[in-house]
């Protein structure tokens, strides 16, 4: 049999280029090498022995061989991997439960005790996200600060809720091998997954490392079949290290985000179960001090997800001037004042009309370059929570953007489950122009606000 030897591109980034022999059928039979443009890994060459196996199984098989190689030397690789891939998943499960609900909403929300809602969605991302986390590196070396407890579920009267969490978790456990993680051997049951979704606890946020998640982050936008996220972020001697944001009515093309205000739940009706309407959201996520920031879209249901799943860079707006700028905020005034925000769009010369958006969505809007500038000044006796921030701040800043308090200072996450410190609000704009812009022009008009 006469073999050939050739290269491709492949798609990771860090690896310019294969080496392999392929037989007259394009079988892949034997040795193959790569180099990469890393310097830590020139002239690497593997050996791998395949079964005869078609060309486009073998690039994903050494897509994922080389994966593990990038991974040993390249800090955090691996816990991002998992944590997109967690994420992934995630973003399944609520686009399931969504859907479900919103034929037969009233059965899925509930309040917790300070009224907001919480719906199945949670408790089950929280669970997932915990699982897989725990069997990646075993339970006793994760400490996760997130969200949600299990107070309610456990009551005696939510036995019909706590059934519907586990069969959510299982459905969404089973299809762990298409996201490339390894599911459990049988089905958890409710004693597994209260387990799961508790051993998350906010003592955690003390600690040097840990993982900080907001299993549905912009409940109320989930609910109303609107924008919402999921938010999974490292935290590393108090500052983000990892952020992975899914956002799973925000798709990939930017007029779609247009479609504000329960597009989804039109959508939804028009459209069956098994159509592009799963197609249309997006994961973004990246890693400090890499400089750069991705976006990859949700997975169709019949396909498996094969790193780096068509990841794209991301990068923010370059406009700085405020005529032309886009400002979002979020949607309920109850969580911003709306006025001030309006004050302040008007003295720096922001024409366009505010994006109001519900969740973590917002900061992926700035780090996607679809808007310049998020702002958020709450109530001063609300406290900021972690979780509704890190994954985004750390996506912004990677993509080019800048992040801070309306004095100007770094969000501080060392310090528990509150941005304790927290000056006045939350500006993050797509450059250092328009930042400055803005802490000018709040500093101008804070003493006559009633914030
Ligand atoms: N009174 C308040 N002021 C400011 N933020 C609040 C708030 N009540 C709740 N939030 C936070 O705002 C988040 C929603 O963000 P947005 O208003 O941008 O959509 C909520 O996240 P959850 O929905 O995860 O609870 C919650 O953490
Ligand atoms: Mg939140």
């Amino acid at each position: 049999m006469s073999c050939c030897t050739t290269s491709f591109p492949t798609k990771l980034p860090h690896i310019h280029s294969w080496k392999y022999d392929v037989s007259p059928k394009n079988q892949i039979l034997g040795t193959l090498s790569f180099t990469s443009k890393k310097k830590s890994h020139l002239g690497f060459t593997q050996t791998v022995s395949l079964a005869q196996c078609s060309r486009t199984n073998f690039l994903s098989a050494m897509d994922e061989d080389c994966k593990l190689e990038v991974s040993s030397t390249d800090g955090f690789s691996k816990e991002l991997e998992i944590a997109v891939r967690a994420v992934h998943m995630a973003c399944l499960l609520c686009q399931r439960v969504q859907e479900n609900f919103l034929s037969e909403i009233s059965e899925h929300v509930h309040s917790k005790e300070d009224k907001s809602p919480v719906t199945i969605a949670d408790w089950s991302v929280q669970a997932i996200v915990s699982w897989v986390l725990s069997e990646a590196y075993g339970s006793e070396n994760v400490s996760i600060v997130a969200e949600e407890d299990v107070e309610a579920l456990s009551k005696a009267s939510a036995v019909r809720l706590l059934e519907a969490v586990v069969k959510t978790v299982n459905e969404c456990l089973a299809d762990a091998p298409r996201f490339g993680l390894k599911g459990p051997a049988t089905d958890l049951d409710a004693k597994a997954v209260l387990e799961a979704i508790s051993r998350c606890s906010l003592a955690g946020a003390r600690g040097s490392k840990f993982w900080v998640l907001d299993p549905v982050d912009g409940t109320l936008g989930f609910v109303r079949g609107d924008q919402y996220a999921i938010a999974l972020a490292l935290i590393e001697d108090g500052e983000p290290v990892l952020g992975v944001l899914g956002c799973p009515n925000y798709p990939m093309k930017k007029e779609w985000l247009s479609y504000q205000n329960g597009y989804r739940r039109i959508l939804s009706r028009l459209t069956s179960h098994t159509s592009e309407s799963l197609d249309k959201g997006s994961v973004l996520y990246a890693r400090k001090g890499g400089g750069k920031a991705w976006m990859q879209p949700l997975l169709c249901r019949e396909n498996n997800f094969v790193w780096p799943n068509s990841a794209r860079e991301i990068r923010v707006s370059s406009i700085d001037n405020p005529a032309l700028a886009t400002f979002c905020e979020p949607v309920e005034k109850a969580n911003s004042s709306h006025s001030f925000t309006a004050g302040l769009a008007h003295s720096v010369g922001l024409r366009n009309q505010p994006l109001r958006v519900y969740s973590m969505v917002k900061y992926a809007a700035i780090a996607r370059g679809d808007a310049e500038i998020f702002m958020k000044f709450a109530r001063a006796c609300y406290k900021e929570k972690i979780w509704d921030h890190a994954a985004g701040v750390l996506i912004i800043e990677e993509a080019g953007g800048v992040v801070t308090d309306a004095g100007g200072h770094p969000l501080d996450f060392s310090k528990g489950e509150y941005l304790e410190g927290l000056d006045r609000g939350i500006i993050a704009c797509a450059g250092a122009k328009l930042h400055e812009k803005i802490i000018r022009a709040v500093d101008a008009s804070w003493n006559s606000s009633s914030l």
